[in-house]
């Protein structure tokens, strides 16, 4: 087996997930701890005209897996595929992110090797030798860090938000290797790519979000964090307790039930910083958080902290920022 981990980063239609980026960043830091290579891999149509964007991310190669039943991503195709290329690579570990289509083949994938898949894992520690990664447990009450056992490839996906698409380290471009993919039979009829309700918002998309939490009082509030998420031309998003009260749509929620975001600003209006909301949004670049408690919990991670009353200092602020922005 080599000494290398594989990152199968997602593209669909010729587009890059850019959570793709997040998980090729926690993989150069592994590979930069472990001192394994690091490789990836492009699976689908379009493969090739993808890879050239990743071979320069600081990476030793990179292979553009293509062929004529991959044209429609289908869970048999993609698992077909990826299952054949490596059982002759042989990596020690393959990391993906965890989206939608990574959930749909991961599982088949790695049973179909006979191996194990530690999913959605919110990082990693190296103990000794070993590799754990760390996974949320009973619904986000606890962290539990996780090692495989056997022998590998072993395959792990990364939560969205896990590590920061920016502190990816760019290289010299690396070799493409283009590989005809070897697809036994596909038994999935391709149906349209799924998309989320058309009301539903992508918060990862976000630069900026203004998130409120039940320091925010009343539903008839909100509408002040809406104000300061329009001056800066953010998105509003929320704690669970606004979302579970109907003041805000479900889809607006931030946390381990909710959406995992790493915005370049998250502004915590009100929020206690319970566990279950910091792992959607401790990603985040920089966080300001505006609590009257100073003890509250979000301050640990806060890169500003503000002790106060959100009503006296949100208002002023909206002021500021249309000020600043000249509107
Ligand atoms: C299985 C499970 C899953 C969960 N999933 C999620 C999830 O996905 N997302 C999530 O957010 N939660 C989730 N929770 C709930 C979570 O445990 C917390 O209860 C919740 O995050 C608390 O929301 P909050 O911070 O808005 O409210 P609180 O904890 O009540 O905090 C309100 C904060 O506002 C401050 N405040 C009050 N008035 C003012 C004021 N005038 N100015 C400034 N600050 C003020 C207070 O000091 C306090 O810190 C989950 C819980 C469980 C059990």
């Amino acid at each position: 087996m080599a000494d290398t981990i594989l990152v199968v980063v997602e593209q669909r239609q010729g587009k890059l997930n850019p959570v793709s980026y997040e998980t090729l960043a926690g993989a150069q830091q592994l590979a930069a701890e472990t001192g394994w290579a690091l490789e990836a891999a492009v699976v689908g149509e379009n493969a090739a005209a993808i890879a050239p964007d990743i071979a320069t991310k600081k990476v030793a190669k990179v292979y553009a897996i293509e062929g004529e039943k991959l044209k429609a991503y289908t869970p048999d195709g993609f698992a077909s595929a990826l299952k054949a290329f490596i059982q002759s690579k042989q990596p020690k570990l393959v990391l993906m992110p965890h989206t939608y289509q990574v959930r749909d083949f991961a599982p088949k994938l790695a049973t179909a090797m006979n191996s194990t898949l530690i999913s959605d894992a919110t990082g990693y520690r190296k103990d000794g030798d070993r590799v754990l990664f760390t996974r949320q447990m009973f619904q986000g009450k606890f962290a539990a860090d996780v090692a495989f056992t056997g022998p590998g490839p072993h395959f792990a996906t990364f939560q969205a938000g896990a590590f920061r698409a920016d502190k990816i380290e760019s290289g010299a471009a690396a070799p493409i290797e283009n590989v005809s993919a070897e697809v036994a039979d596909v038994r999935n009829k391709p149906e349209e790519v799924f998309k989320e309700a058309k009301q539903a918002v992508d918060l990862t998309q976000a630069d900026i979000i203004v998130s409120v939490g039940r320091g925010i009082k009343e539903q008839k509030n909100i509408e002040l964090a809406k104000q300061l998420a329009d001056a800066l031309g953010g998105e509003i998003a929320a704690s669970r307790p606004i979302c579970d009260a109907g003041w805000l749509p479900m889809d607006r929620q931030i946390g381990s039930s909710g959406q995992t975001v790493a915005p370049k600003l998250y502004l915590a209006l009100g929020i206690s910083g319970a566990i279950q909301h910091l792992v959607g949004m401790k990603g985040s670049r920089s966080i300001i958080a505006i609590n009257k408690d100073s003890e509250a919990p979000i301050f640990e991670i806060a890169d500003v902290a503000v002790v106060g009353n959100l009503f006296d200092i949100v208002p002023p602020l909206i002021e500021e920022v249309k000020k600043a922005k000249g509107v």
